[in-house]
C-alpha cells in the first residue's frame, strides 16, 4: 500500500542544517497497523507529515496505492489527500463548528451533495460512538470525544490510509485505550491501513502488527511486533520494550525464588504469542496429578497473543511432574525452562 524510498528532510536554520529524516526506506502492507516509535527529536512527526506532504520532502519517493505522492502537483495533491486521512495529538478541530459540522467539513470541500453529506455524517458519528453529541461544540467535549471527532473527520472521504500523529499522547491511560480500541475496530471493519507514530511502547503493543524504531531520522530496527518484543536488538529498542515489560533484572529474583520455595520443580514458562486460547495452567493441573503454584511473572497481550514469563512451582510425584514438564515442552507453544529440578 505504501512504499517509501530514500525519503529525506533537511531543515535549514540560520547557521545549521538539521537532518530530521535521513534516507528512510520502508514498505507498509495494505490493512496493516504500522507503528513508528522513537524518542523526542527522532524525526517521527516530520516523517508522518512527509507522507501527505504537509512537509515537503528534500529527497526520496513516496508511493501510496500506486500513486507517486512526491510527483503530484498542488491540485492533484489536494485530491490525493482525500485518500489519506490524518489525526493529530491536539485534535486540530474547528472550535466554532459543532461536532457534526467539523465532520461534514471535508465532505463540503470535496463537493459531496448535501443529502449524501447528511447520510455520511450520521454513519461516521455512529461509527466513532458520538451519537447524540453531534450538536456539541469541541469545547464541550472530553479529550477522548474530541479525538473521536478527529477520527470521524479523517474518515469522511473514505481514505485508504489513516495517519496518526501521537493521537493519544494528550489523553489519560483509560481514554487512550478506548481510542486505540476504536482504531483497531476501524482497521478491521474498513480494512484501512493505519500508520501511527508514538513514543509509548504500550500503544505499539496494544494495536500494531508491525513496528519500526526510529533514531536520528533513520529506522534502526523493524519487524513484527511480537518478534521485536521477543528479540530486541538495538539499545533503544530494548529500552522501549522495558517500558512495557520492566527491565530484565531477573537473576536476583530467580535466586530468591529458588531459596524461598525449596520443594518441587521450578520452571519458567515463556509465552511467545498465539497462546491466548490455551488455558495452560488449568489444563496441565487437570491432566496431571500435580499442584501448580504461580510464583512470579509478567504476561502482556500483543495483537498476536500473550507474551511474557511466568515462574511456577510444580509439586507432586516425580513421574507426574516430569510428564507435565514434557507435555508443556512438546505439546504446547509455550517454551519451558527448568530453573530448579525437584530433589
Ligand atoms: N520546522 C522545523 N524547523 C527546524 N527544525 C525542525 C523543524 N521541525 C522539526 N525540526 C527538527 O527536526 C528534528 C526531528 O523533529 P521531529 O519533531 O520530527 O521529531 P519527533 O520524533 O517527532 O519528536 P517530538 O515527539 O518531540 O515531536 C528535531 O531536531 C527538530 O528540532
Amino acid at each position: 500500500m505504501i512504499s517509501i524510498e530514500g525519503l529525506s528532510k533537511q531543515f535549514r536554520t540560520d547557521n545549521k542544517t538539521i537532518t530530521a529524516v535521513d534516507q528512510l526506506t520502508l514498505d507498509i502492507k495494505e490493512g496493516e497497523i504500522f507503528g513508528v516509535i522513537g524518542y523526542s527529536g527522532a524525526g517521527k512527526s516530520t516523517f508522518i507529515r512527509l507522507l501527505n506532504r504537509l512537509e515537503e520532502p528534500s529527497g526520496g519517493r513516496i508511493t501510496i496505492d500506486n500513486q507517486e505522492i512526491t510527483k503530484l502537483k498542488a491540485n492533484q495533491l489536494r485530491l490525493a489527500r482525500q485518500e489519506i486521512g490524518m489525526i493529530f495529538q491536539h485534535f486540530n478541530l474547528l472550535w466554532s463548528r459543532t461536532v457534526k459540522d467539523n465532520i461534514i467539513f471535508p465532505l463540503e470541500i470535496a463537493g459531496v451533495p448535501k443529502a449524501e453529506r447528511e447520510k455520511r455524517v450520521k454513519e461516521l458519528i455512529d461509527l466513532v460512538g458520538l451519537t447524540e453529541r453531534e450538536n456539541a461544540y469541541p469545547s464541550q467535549l472530553s479529550g477522548g470525544q474530541k479525538q473521536r471527532v478527529g477520527i470521524a473527520r479523517a474518515l469522511a472521504n473514505n481514505p485508504k490510509v489513516l495517519l496518526c500523529d501521537e493521537a493519544t499522547s494528550a489523553l489519560d491511560p483509560e481514554t487512550t485505550n478506548s481510542i486505540l480500541d476504536l482504531l483497531v475496530s476501524i482497521n478491521e471493519k474498513l480494512g484501512l491501513t493505519i500508520i501511527l507514530i508514538t513514543h509509548e511502547m504500550h500503544v505499539i503493543r496494544k494495536i500494531c502488527n508491525q513496528v519500526a524504531v526510529m533514531e536520528e531520522g533513520k529506522i534502526v530496527e523493524q519487524g513484527d511486533v511480537l518478534d521485536v518484543f521477543l528479540h530486541p536488538k538495538q539499545t533503544v529498542t530494548k529500552k522501549f520494550v522495558e517500558q512495557v515489560m520492566g527491565s530484565n533484572e531477573e537473576d536476583d529474583s530467580v535466586t530468591h525464588l529458588i531459596n524461598t520455595y525449596n520443594q518441587g520443580k521450578i520452571v519458567r514458562l515463556h509465552f511467545v504469542g498465539e497462546t491466548t486460547n490455551q488455558a495452560l495452567i488449568s489444563m496441565v493441573a487437570k491432566k496431571f496429578t500435580i499442584d501448580i503454584n504461580i510464583l512470579q511473572g509478567k504476561i502482556t497481550q500483543t495483537q498476536r497473543g500473550a507474551y511474557g514469563n511466568l515462574f511456577v512451582q510444580l509439586l507432586g510425584e516425580a513421574d507426574e511432574v516430569n510428564a507435565a514438564t514434557y507435555f508443556i515442552r512438546d505439546e504446547t507453544s509455550v517454551e519451558l525452562e527448568v530453573i530448579r529440578d525437584a530433589d
